[in-house]
């Protein structure tokens, strides 16, 4: 049984890949995998929550094209997994196994996984191929697909790191049946995201039925999963490297990195939920800076907040937000030039655009009435 799948097409010359996304299709994907690997068996590097669920699924798969599985590397689950330590460990352990440079690494799990797991490809050898199979709803819709992989330092986040594409991603949506509720909204952030960049129709979609994508409807998940990927594939096919558009992707990662650095890179606030958090900042700062309808940022943050994220600092328990260590650490971001940090900003819903001469008063006031609110 064949399960219906979209395919996506991330164009990038040599480096292109598809991005296949349906309901049960890891099942069906063992060829696809055998092509790349011509027919050997990928190193899976999995975490500790993916394995037990999903491990037999794959292996099962790669069986079925004639490919005896080897043993899966397995990584302790969560952010702090994203660091020295066990970028370090991973490299070792798979070079270990006696790799050569056609071997391939194939990440199961979500974007910890695929960060680590993509930035150890990158490395091993100087390059080797990596496929992706996304389990987590923020995998699937975004770290999956466009090459940014890394680890975080205690300077900051995803701070080391290297743009290495995978070869393929295979975002089976019936994995997410097993991901806590808590980290399906947080990867529904990101969804939402790019209805705020650039798609508004898509986000008055979400309006409607996004209730529907975090509570698993097959039909209406896969079709969120889907866009998403295409205008992730659309920016990433044009500016692969971030000198330009791509920087729209980055929507609320400014504060949101910097909320995510102050709480520790820790289960005290997740990725999506910093984000969440940061796009509301930045629509507030767009509106105080007078370059967006208030209606605009309410919206944005009426839907967030409807489908349980949380939109404001304070909605985080138990933090002692300090306002000059944010801005400190947001003067460390990836998108600083000559000094000064870049924003995105919106001139209304799915209108973005970046913006570097940003009145730092501005700024300052945003988070201060937000640590305050
Ligand atoms: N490279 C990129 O372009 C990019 C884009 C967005 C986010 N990221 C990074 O991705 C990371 C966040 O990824 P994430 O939200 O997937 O977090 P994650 O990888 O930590 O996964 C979240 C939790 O869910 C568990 N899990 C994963 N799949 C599961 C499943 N199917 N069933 C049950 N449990 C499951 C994991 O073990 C973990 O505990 C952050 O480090 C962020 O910086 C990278
Ligand atoms: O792919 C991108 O480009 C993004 O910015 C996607 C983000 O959702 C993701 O969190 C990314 O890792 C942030 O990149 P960074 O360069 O700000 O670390
Ligand atoms: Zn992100």
């Amino acid at each position: 049984m064949t399960a219906p799948l979209d395919t996506v097409h991330l164009n990038l010359g040599a480096r292109s890949y598809d991005i296949l996304v349906g309901d049960g299709i890891l099942s069906d994907a063992g060829s696809r995998i055998a092509a790349i690997t011509r027919g050997r068996a990928p190193i899976v590097v999995t975490d500790a929550n993916v394995g037990p669920r999903h491990l037999d699924t794959l292996n099962a798969a790669l069986i079925e094209a004639g490919i005896a599985p080897a043993p899966a590397i397995t990584v302790p689950a969560g952010e702090k997994t994203k660091d020295f330590g066990h970028f370090q460990t991973l490299l070792e352990e798979v070079l270990g196994r006696g790799i050569e440079r056609s071997t391939v690494l194939l990440a199961l799990g979500g974007g910890v996984v695929g960060d680590l797991c993509g930035f150890a490809a990158a490395s091993l050898l100087r390059g080797i191929d990596f496929i992706q199979v996304p389990t987590t709803l923020l995998s699937q819709v975004d770290s999956s697909v466009g090459g940014k992989t890394g680890i975080n330092s205690r300077h900051g986040k995803n701070l080391i790191g290297a743009f290495h594409q995978p070869r393929l991603v295979i975002a089976d949506t019936a994995t997410l049946d097993t991901l806590p509720k808590r980290e399906v909204l947080a990867g529904y952030a990101e969804v939402v995201k790019y209805g705020l960049i650039r798609l508004p129709d898509f986000f008055t979609w979400l309006e409607g039925n996004g209730q529907r994508v975090v509570d698993g409807d097959s039909a209406a998940r896969r079709h969120a999963v889907t866009v998403s990927c295409r205008a992730k594939a659309d920016i990433v096919g044009v500016d692969e490297r971030e000198s330009g558009d791509r920087a729209l992707l980055n929507l609320g990662h400014t504060f949101g990195h910097a909320l995510e650095a102050a709480t520790g890179f820790g289960q005290t606030l997740l990725h999506g939920e910093g984000v969440a958090i940061g796009m509301v900042l930045a629509f507030d700062l767009s509106v105080k800076l007078g370059l967006c309808p208030a209606d605009d940022a309410r919206r944005a943050r009426a839907h967030l907040a409807a489908v349980g994220l949380p939109v404001r600092p304070t909605d985080i328990p138990g933090v002692a937000w300090n306002v000059d260590e944010l801005i400190a650490s947001m003067a460390k971001d990836k998108k600083v030039a000559d000094g000064r940090i870049t924003f995105i900003l919106a001139n209304g819903i799915g209108q973005a655009f970046t913006r570097r001469d940003v009145d730092a008063d501005a700024v300052r006031a945003v988070l201060t009435e937000a640590v305050t609110a």
